[in-house]
């Protein structure tokens, strides 16, 4: 399996029904298979689109578990923080038992120089410490995500991972400090590129005429691009665009 199921909608607001759907999709068959959902998000404009899970019923939120693709080591009141803007748009509406969210330690975190290391050693171990059932590994020892709802900027990053970054070609540890992201603030931590690529489904989304031109350059990449980080994605691949986002493709 793999490749790019590339699905266009008119509005933004099914954009965010569709990626709706697919995350409980994914989590009920999770669920059925060994009890428990692993699904993590990325920060930007992706969190807009997750109001679409809320008011949902008949979803098993108890046996979710989240996690951040990446984030900004700063405090969780902070704008700037990617845990933060998710409980606002979804997560401090709906029963998933707050120890099954992922934060970051932000006790680390209370100024962003220096922040880094520490934060990816801290998360990275409490990821390894999950048993199996909760986070299975593949062959690799990597961890298998059920879902990445991930973002992509208009130099092509996703999650911390930016264009031509010396973190690109890192595989391990499987969560990477980056002290010079070119987007402040400079210190965070990321997933590398295989723990995304290990995961089962990656879902990228595209909304706004912002997003158009690099969706497309995404798209239709022949991959291994380190210029497009985004480019480097592989496997079962989803991506929902609206009519403005899918305008160059
Ligand atoms: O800094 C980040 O940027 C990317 C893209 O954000 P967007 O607002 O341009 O959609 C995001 O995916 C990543 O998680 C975030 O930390």
């Amino acid at each position: 399996m793999g490749g790019n199921d590339v699905q266009t909608y008119q509005k933004d607001s099914e954009v965010a029904d569709a990626l709706a759907s697919l995350t409980i999709k994914a989590a009920e068959k999770a669920i059925s298979e060994r009890g428990s959902f692993t699904v993590a998000l990325a920060g930007g404009s992706l969190v807009k689109l997750l109001g679409g899970l809320k008011g949902k019923t008949d979803v098993d939120w108890k046996n979710w578990h989240v996690f951040w693709v990446d984030e900004r080591c700063v405090p969780h009141d902070d704008a700037e923080s990617n845990y933060g803007g998710a409980m606002k748009a979804l997560l401090g509406e709906v029963p998933i038992p707050s120890s099954q969210l992922y934060a970051i330690d932000e006790t680390l975190c209370q100024s962003n120089e220096g922040a880094a290391k520490p934060c990816a050693e801290e998360y990275d171990a409490r990821l390894k410490a999950l048993p199996s059932d909760v986070l299975p590994r593949n062959s690799d020892g990597l961890p298998v995500f059920d879902l990445l709802l991930l973002g992509f900027g208009p130099d092509g990053h996703i999650c911390s991972l930016f264009p031509e970054h010396p973190l690109l070609k890192i595989a391990s540890p499987w969560i990477l400090p980056i002290a010079d992201s070119p987007k402040p603030p400079p210190e965070r931590i990321t997933f590398s590129l295989p723990v995304v690529n290990a995961a089962k489904t990656k879902c990228f989304t595209a909304v706004g005429e912002g997003k158009a031109e690099m969706a497309a350059k995404i798209i239709k990449s022949d991959g291994d691009d380190y210029f497009i980080p985004a480019s480097l994605v592989k496997g079962d691949i989803v991506w929902l665009l609206d009519a403005p986002g899918a305008s160059r493709l």
